[in-house]
């Protein structure tokens, strides 16, 4: 995340660190949102490579243990079946992982609220991004969970010629697009939007530019969750 500020720790308790192993000790990658006691929303170019991975949730600080963590192995990897790893611009970045046990939820660790199906929200929508994501482009992870103001760019805005164009879907939404931004290591994490007072994950952080995280009318491009509702309750059995 550039810019925005290190949240209070467990302000956003849905969110969790996907981390993989290697040599002996597990490294953060992509952020996650638990939506079940057992299913944990991501998006797919986290986990298009197979490792051994690890859903660590109530986390703040993923350099220290803090106590409030529940360590959790993944049992399945369940990537949507259209996610072409070449073409991050055709959408589909969305994928599941059923945890080897249940959660324990409490008031560091709880479920998220999904939007209902093909709920687009208004431009400027209050929107957060939150994430353990790089601090600036090229830079290092936070060790805190930060988070980051974006308010909701529509898709009309969004895929102007000289914002995102064709390359944003409408199975995407933006959000930002000034000096604040997701940025590497966000990935898969919530776009937590204010709706009716309650916060509704309605993105998975899926994209900025490369040309750097916080480019001007690059907006940080999300998988719009209410696009995918009828696979994320098939897969995770919420139906
Ligand atoms: C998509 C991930 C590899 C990576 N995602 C992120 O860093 C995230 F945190 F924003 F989710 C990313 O955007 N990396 C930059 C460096 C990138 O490759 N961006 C990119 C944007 C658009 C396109 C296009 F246009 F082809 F779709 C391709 C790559």
């Amino acid at each position: 995340v550039v810019g925005g500020e290190v949240a209070s720790p467990n302000s956003w308790p849905w969110q969790i660190s996907l981390q993989y192993l290697s040599g002996g000790s597990y490294y953060h990658t992509c952020g996650g949102t638990l939506i079940r006691r057992n299913w944990v929303l991501t998006a797919a170019h986290c986990v298009d490579t197979s490792r051994t991975w690890r859903v660590v949730l109530g986390d703040h600080d993923i350099y220290n243990h803090e106590g409030r963590e529940q360590y959790m192995s993944v049992s399945q990897v369940y990537i949507h079946p259209n996610w072409n790893s070449n073409s991050v611009a055709a959408g589909y970045d969305i994928a599941l992982l059923r945890l080897s046990s249940d959660a324990t939820l409490n008031s560091y660790v709880k479920l998220a609220t999904l939007p209902p199906s093909g709920q687009v929200l208004p431009h400027n929508n209050v929107c957060y991004i939150t994430g353990w994501g790089r601090t600036q482009t090229g830079g290092s992870l936070s060790a805190q969970l930060k988070q980051a103001y974006l308010p909701l760019v529509d898709h009309s805005t969004c895929s102007r010629s000289d914002w995102w164009g064709s390359t944003v879907k409408n199975t995407m939404v933006c959000a930002g697009g000034g000096s604040l931004s997701g940025c590497n290591g966000d990935s898969g994490g919530p776009l937590n939007c204010q709706v009716s007072g309650q916060y509704v994950v309605h993105g998975v952080t899926s994209f900025v530019s490369s040309l750097g995280c916080n480019t001007n009318q690059k907006p940080t491009v999300f998988t719009r969750v209410s696009a995918y509702s009828s696979w994320i309750s098939g897969r995770s059995s919420l139906m």
